[in-house]
């Protein structure tokens, strides 16, 4: 075949995937369960259509592919991976490459990986990120899986990535579900950023009372900061929205309940198993479940109307805003450090290495998460030197130690007044937790031993005891 790469599954990202290859220059076999979408993608980009060609079936895909063959499935996470992968394998021939660029939980990618062993094909798990527009114009990529085979991937893929500074957004990162397991917590990163922004935007209205357009202003100030991000960006752009039907502002017209499609659940899970609590994901993860039940919320409002809170003492000026910013700069350190707490435990417990500076640059653009302070991450860990948490850093501890005290007063005079910040305070409490030589973990150890006889370690002897307690 003539083509040099292919996607199947012509949903938003994979078509967008497929115009962006076609645009860069590559010639790009499509192929959907649904032809006539294959070929509407050609259709309806004219301008791109020499580079498009759609296949009417998988075998008449298979066969427009240049060898080695790499096709790309672009489709729902789970079982339809599988039956790609069923109804596709016996048309390839060994050394072709199967991709998988959707949003795996990465025990299944591993799972696949282990599948084609010996078989003569090849398996790769790639997180994309970046929605619609970064697939069609310049996504982050995180490759995992057999690395023999990413310099067959790597033109395509480094043409269509996003660039920072000149720098392709895209990496192999290791073997079988290292990149899927990067990407999903990537995503768990995404939904502690988000939750955290929309506390603040929480405060704003029930503390401060503050506009929508005004805090839309607020949002695009501090986009010229630290905070400088593409969330922070899009906040501006939803907060300064109008709805044309009714003139209100946008945010005031929309339901407040989250969905979720699951990355961030899953983030929550492996970092638990890996023992490294991230807290603020496991936050804003709960608070999307919590926003969902909305008619339970607007009872209990009423069973608690009325019950007496303190006075917010939020301000709207310079230094009240100030430290706000200042609050959600220092939780958004310690939220990454969560994140990247996680995939150094993965790393060690799947024996993957992952580059955790390389992440950092390759997540500085195209991805949800962009923002120059991942530049401070890569660089923190470009040192050479280990770096156990990012609160550890010497780049940040000085940060954070600064940041503290606004985020330490928000989180009290939010919670004093009633206004609910999840993560911002689940932030603060890992950072005191975190710093505390002395924790309180001994008398759980001691619960545990008292019903359990589940023993403890003492500090002036090796090994595990039991104490005789008395009769409870
Ligand atoms: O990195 C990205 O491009 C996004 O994270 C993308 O993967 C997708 O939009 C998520 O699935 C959203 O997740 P929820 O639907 O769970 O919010």
């Amino acid at each position: 075949g003539t083509a040099d790469i292919g996607v199947i599954g012509m949903g938003v990202m994979g078509a967008n995937l497929a115009l962006n290859m076609a645009e860069k220059g590559f010639k790009v076999a499509v192929q959907n369960r649904t032809a006539e979408k294959a070929f509407a993608v050609r259709d309806d980009n004219p301008d791109l259509a020499g580079n498009i060609l759609p296949a009417e079936s998988l075998e008449d895909f298979v066969k427009s592919l240049k060898t080695p063959r790499v096709a790309i499935f672009m489709v729902p996470a789970g079982q339809p991976v599988d039956d790609e992968m069923k109804k596709i394998a016996p048309l390839l021939e060994t050394g072709d490459v199967m991709v998988d660029a959707g949003n795996a939980d990465f025990n299944d990618t591993v799972r696949r990986s282990k599948a084609v062993e010996g078989t003569g094909l090849k398996f790769v798990g790639m997180g994309v990120s970046g929605g619609e527009l970064g697939a069609r114009h310049g996504p982050s990529m995180m490759v995992g899986g057999a690395k023999d085979v990413y310099p067959l991937l790597e033109p395509v893929l480094k043409k269509i990535s996003a660039k920072y500074q000149d720098e392709p957004c895209v990496a192999w990162l290791g073997p079988d579900g290292a990149g899927h397991f990067v990407k999903t917590i990537h995503n768990g990163i995404e939904y502690a950023d988000m939750q955290m922004i929309a506390e603040i935007y929480g405060i704003m209205r029930d503390g401060l009372r503050l506009e929508p357009a005004k805090m839309a202003e607020v949002f695009r100030d501090w986009n010229t900061r630290d905070l400088a991000s593409y969330l922070i960006e899009i906040t501006a752009v939803n907060l300064d929205e109008k709805d044309p039907e009714t003139g209100k502002p946008m945010v005031e017209v929309i339901v407040d309940e989250a969905g979720q499609k699951g990355t961030g659940r899953w983030a929550v899970i492996e970092a638990e198993k890996l023992g490294v609590g991230a807290t603020t994901l496991e936050a804003a993860v709960a608070a999307r479940g919590l926003s969902s039940r909305r008619s339970e919320r607007a009872d209990a409002a009423k069973l608690y109307e009325g019950v007496q809170t303190g006075p917010a003492q939020f301000f709207a000026d310079e230094t009240g805003l100030g430290e706000l910013e200042s609050a959600l700069v220092t939780a958004k350190i310690i939220a990454y450090a969560q994140g990247y707490a996680a995939m150094a435990a993965a790393s060690d417990e799947y024996g993957w290495n992952l580059p955790l500076g390389t992440i950092a640059e390759i997540w500085r653009a195209g991805c949800i998460i962009r923002s120059h302070f991942l530049d401070d991450i890569a660089k923190a860990y470009d040192k050479g030197h280990t770096v156990v948490n990012i609160l550890q850093s010497p780049d940040f501890v000085g940060r954070v130690a600064k940041g503290q005290a606004a985020l330490r007063r928000v989180v009290a005079k939010a919670s004093l007044g009633g206004i609910p910040v999840p993560a911002l305070a689940a932030a603060l409490a890992y950072f005191d937790d975190y710093r505390r030589e002395r924790g309180t973990a001994n008398l759980i150890q001691a619960q545990r031993d008292l019903f359990g006889a589940h023993t403890f370690r003492r500090f002036d002897k090796d090994g595990a005891v039991h104490h005789q307690w008395p009769a409870v």
